[in-house]
Parts: structure tokens; sequence; C-alpha cells
């Protein structure tokens, strides 16, 4: 199976969701993955409250129903009482896959000293990634394309640079990246030219 690239994002937030402010994260995410995908995609999207059942059938959706490979969630990974992502995610999950939540929280350290405070994490249901972002919206840039220097080159690589071959492990589309943005990574066995 290797149809085209579908990727949900969903931006989780009480605030945004209900207008008391203008929703960050969709744009933030769309803008990103547009800059740095070479490889054709098309988005869903949602913006809906902290409510674990209406993120669980959110996500549920976005895989089982949308058929996307990929979905990243922004807000909700904190210790606050409504911060629910992480367990809503874990609640639709086949298998975890920490690394990329530990990742996140040691780039998100030279950025932040709260990244510690962010319970994010990925799972994999059925043959896609779920991915979990925390909710401000410049940490999308910082945990997806890493630390940079002033030249350009990378000191602390992003998560994204692993997506693309999670994602064909899961026998999906095969995705390639601007390399000046997040180079990404396969083994040589795995790379089609
Ligand atoms: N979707 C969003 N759009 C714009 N800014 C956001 C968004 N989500 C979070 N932020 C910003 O990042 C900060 C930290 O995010 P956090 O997810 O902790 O928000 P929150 O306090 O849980 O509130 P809410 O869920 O209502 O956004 C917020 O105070 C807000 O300034
Ligand atoms: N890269 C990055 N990671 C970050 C942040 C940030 O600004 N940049 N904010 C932190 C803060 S202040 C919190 S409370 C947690 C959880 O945020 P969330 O509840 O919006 O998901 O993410 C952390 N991770």
């Amino acid at each position: 199976m290797n149809s085209a690239l579908k990727i949900g994002l969903v931006s989780i937030s009480d605030r945004a969701s209900s207008g008391i402010y203008e929703d960050q994260g969709i744009p933030a995410l769309g803008e990103w993955l547009a800059q740095v995908l070479t490889t054709p995609f098309t988005l869903e999207t949602r913006l809906i409250a902290d409510e674990q059942s209406l993120i669980e059938q959110t996500l549920v959706e976005l895989v089982d129903v949308a058929a996307c490979q990929l979905v990243l969630t922004t807000g909700g990974t904190g210790p606050a009482k409504r911060d629910v992502t992480p367990e809503a995610t874990r609640a639709v999950m086949d298998k975890e896959m920490p690394g990329f939540g530990e990742q996140m929280r040691q780039i998100s350290l030279h950025f932040v000293p709260t990244a510690i405070l962010s319970r994010q994490t990925a799972v994999i249901r059925g043959n896609s990634l779920i991915l979990n972002l925390p909710g401000q919206p410049k940490s999308i840039k910082e945990t997806l394309e890493g630390l940079k220097n002033d030249q350009g080159q990378t000191l602390v690589p992003g998560i994204f640079s692993a997506i693309p071959y999670c994602i064909q492990l899961l026998d999906g589309p095969y995705i390639e990246t601007d390399p000046a943005i997040v180079k990404s990574f396969r083994p040589k066995s795995a790379i089609r030219h």
C-alpha cells in the first residue's frame, strides 16, 4: 500500500476552540509542513477543546476514516487539570513510541526550562503515527526542526528526521523533505533513488 500522503492536524485548546483567541497551532503546523515537505500532501484539520473523549474520537476518525498516515496534535500536554492529550493519545494506541517524547523534551530544554512540563508522546494506531506537540505555537518548529546555529548547522536534530522512515515502516508513502530544513534519515537499504 503506497497511497498519497495525508496528514491530520489537531489543535487542542479550550480558548482557541471557543474563540477567545485565534488558533495559531494549525496555521503554524501547515506552514512548517509546506516549507519542509517536497512530497505532495493534503491536510485534514480539526480545532477542538481539551476534552478527552473528543480528542480520542477525533484521533480515531482521522486515522480510521480519513486515513491520515500521520497525525500531529498541538496542546494539552502539560500538567494542568484539563491537559489530557497524552491520555487520549494512549487510549487509542496499538503501541507507544516513547522515543519521540523523550527527544522532544531534550530539544525543548535548549529553548525553555519548562520543557520538562510537557508529557508529550507518540503512538502507532493501525498504520499511522500520532504525535503530540506542545501548545505554544513556536514549539512546533522547535521540536520538529530541532536547533541550528547561526550558520544553519544542526546542533540538535528535530524529531521530523525520523518520521519519514517511521511512516515507510508502516507501509505508508515515501516521504521526502528539504534537507536544508530537515534531513530525513533512513538506513541505506531503505533509500529509494
Ligand atoms: N492553539 C493555540 N493558538 C494560539 N496560542 C496558543 C494555542 N495553544 C496555546 N497557545 C499559547 O500557548 C500558551 C500555553 O499553551 P497551553 O496549551 O498551556 O494553553 P492552556 O493554558 O492550556 O489554554 P488553552 O487550552 O485554552 O489554549 C497559551 O497560554 C497560549 O498563549
Ligand atoms: N519547544 C518548546 N517546548 C515546550 C514549550 C516551548 O515553549 N517550546 N513550552 C513548555 C511549557 S511552558 C509547557 S506547560 C509544556 C506543555 O504545554 P501544553 O500544555 O501547551 O502542551 O510544554 C513545554 N514544552
